[in-house]
């Protein structure tokens, strides 16, 4: 049976991605048609699918109206290949902006608004930039994997880190070497993570810090999407990595810049632990109908 969606542009940094509203949870997809979308020669493009779905309509979102019940929206998130993904630091934002321009959702300037993911809840605020989503507890996970990519000379160590989603994150020397790197090759991890890894690739800025905030610039080479623009989360994994390698005294605020822009990076401790949270602008692009056969 053919589907109509009526769906929505909005790109954060450059990571790009094709919205639609299904209040009800009726509309599913399948991985092929959502790859078949996001498919930049035959389908709108885009790196991922974000399906904004009531957390009472999909069996996911109970968890999250069980962690907060007031997490009335779920961001169902796919990436580019059809696979589901946990969290998307780039897409929330655009999620939010929205659900907001439609009238689906409201948010007073100093108010918080809270989005079902399969990270969890996420809270949302507007700042000056765009807004800020706090993605939670982060955690050292995934070990210290050695990576190759096609231009590297030698395999580097990396970091895994979880900030919802898995990255696992590699410092290059210089920006020569990040420029040079070949990221249209999936990176090869060893040992390979069960469930794959979006993989960034970073180096420090001169001076790295400036009035207590630390500088980098970094490449990314997301899972089931590959290249792409920005990816926050990853965003959020590198200045993590980075503050974890410069040891103590290293800042707890980082602008990452990335191909499609820059983005803010702030830790900050609270009572279950230190949070992460990522800032950054959002941009609704344009809105289209597609019939899916
Ligand atoms: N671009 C996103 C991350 C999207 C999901 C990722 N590819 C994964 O599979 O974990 C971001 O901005 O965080």
């Amino acid at each position: 049976m053919a589907i109509d969606l009526h769906f929505t542009k909005g790109q954060g940094t450059g990571n790009d991605f094709v919205l639609f509203a299904d209040p009800e949870g009726a509309i599913s997809l399948s991985p092929e048609q959502i790859a078949s979308l996001c498919d930049r020669n035959f389908g709108i493009g885009a790196n991922g699918l974000i399906r904004a779905v009531k957390s009472a309509n999909l069996p996911e979102g109970a968890a999250s109206l069980a962690e907060d019940d007031a997490a009335e929206w779920f961001m169902d998130y796919h990436n580019a290949d059809g696979s589901p993904a946990e969290m998307c630091g780039n897409g929330i934002r655009v999620f939010v902006k929205y659900l907001l321009e439609n009238g689906l959702a409201e948010l007073e300037q100093g108010d918080t608004f809270v989005v079902g993911t399969r990270a969890g809840v996420i809270d949302v605020q507007r700042n000056l930039t765009g807004f800020q989503a706090d993605l939670g507890r982060w955690r050292l996970d995934g070990g210290e994997p050695l990576v190759r990519a096609k231009n590297l000379q030698v395999a580097r160590p990396g970091l895994g880190v979880n900030v919802g989603n898995p990255h696992v994150v590699v410092a290059l020397a210089d920006e020569e070497e990040l420029e040079s790197a070949d990221l249209t090759f999936i990176p090869q991890l060893d040992p390979q993570p069960p469930e794959g890894a979006n993989v960034e690739f970073v180096v420090p800025l001169e001076p790295l810090v400036r009035n207590g905030v630390g500088h980098i610039r970094m490449r990314v080479h997301e899972r089931g999407s590959g290249e792409t623009l920005s990816c926050g989360t990853g965003a959020a994994a590198a200045a993590l990595a980075i503050r974890y390698w410069a040891g103590a005294g290293a800042p707890n605020q980082w602008r990452v810049e990335v191909p499609g822009g820059a983005v803010g990076v702030r830790m900050y401790a609270t009572e279950d632990g230190e949070h992460v949270a990522l800032s950054g602008p959002a941009e609704l692009v344009f809105e289209g109908d597609v019939t899916l056969v």
